[in-house]
């Protein structure tokens, strides 16, 4: 169910390919970060790969169906998306705005019950949103709406979450708890694939990191071993030390 696998995926935007031939597999149990510098084309092969942008060659299958041609309710039991821009659709409450990852199981706003309602208050509870509960989502700052977001996308209980970014903005205390989420999750055999800029996280959290530079992935391993000085050197053009497990950027080669 929760076997993502892309193959030989290609984009162009105004006539130049950003994402190139790119083919990975992930499965139950990682925490998969996608890395890379700014433009490298992660958001490009996220959206491709669900089919919200037009591929020009490849495939995106989950669970052996490809993702483009799942009908909408059930592409959102089993997988979350989590996109970097994220606006409330329309004026709704944070409670509202949350249950709306119930939609696809035929969850009616206002009128929850059972397995929806237990599902929209954990969720509540485990994003530090129970006293934001009622606010309208619209009047909210960017770090409370990510939470909203996360919020969503768990109980929405779909097994793969696809996230862009999902932790700028958020504090420290909300980025270690939502990671801490994370990671709960694919321990109990969900799949977490996300762009991250902090290298430091990724080396703490992921089990697996994807590395991406212009249009191409270019390593795919453990933190450990992917993360080394020359690697970053290489792709950020910075100079870096990894000291037990944290990474120290320290200036532009
Ligand atoms: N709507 C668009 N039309 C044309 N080119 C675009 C468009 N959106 C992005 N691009 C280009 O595609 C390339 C990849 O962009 P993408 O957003 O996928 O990169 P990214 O790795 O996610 O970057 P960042 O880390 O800055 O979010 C970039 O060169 C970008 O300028």
């Amino acid at each position: 169910m929760t076997d993502l696998k892309v193959d030989n995926l290609t984009m162009i935007r105004e006539g130049r390919q950003v994402v190139r031939s790119v083919s990975f597999q992930a499965g139950p149990g990682e925490l998969i970060a996608l890395i890379g510098p700014n433009g490298a084309g992660k958001t490009s092969l996220v959206r491709g790969l669900l089919g919200g942008e037009p591929r020009e060659a490849g495939t995106a299958t989950l669970g052996g169906a490809e993702i483009a041609q799942l009908p909408p309710a059930e592409r959102a039991r089993r997988l979350a998306y989590l996109p970097q821009d994220r606006p409330p659709p329309w004026p709704m409450s944070v409670r509202e705005m949350v249950a709306l990852g119930r939609f696809s199981y035929g969850a009616a706003l206002g009128r929850l019950k059972g397995q929806d309602l237990r599902a929209v208050m954990q969720a509540l509870v485990r994003c530090d949103l129970v006293a934001l509960a009622d606010r309208p989502a619209t009047r909210l700052s960017g770090g409370e709406l990510a939470r909203v977001h996360f919020a969503r996308a768990f109980c929405s209980e779909a097994p793969m979450l696809i996230a862009d970014e999902p932790l700028a903005g958020l504090d420290p205390y909300h980025r270690l708890t939502l990671l801490a989420l994370l990671k709960g999750m694919v321990e109990q055999g969900g799949c977490v694939l996300m762009i991250l800029h902090d290298l430091s996280l990724v080396c703490q959290y992921a089990t697996r990191v994807l590395v991406m530079v212009d249009g191409r992935l270019v390593a795919d391993g453990p933190p450990q071993e992917v993360l080394t000085p020359p690697l970053i050197e290489r792709v950020y053009q910075v100079k870096a030390r990894v000291e037990a497990g944290a990474v120290h950027l320290t200036a532009p080669i």
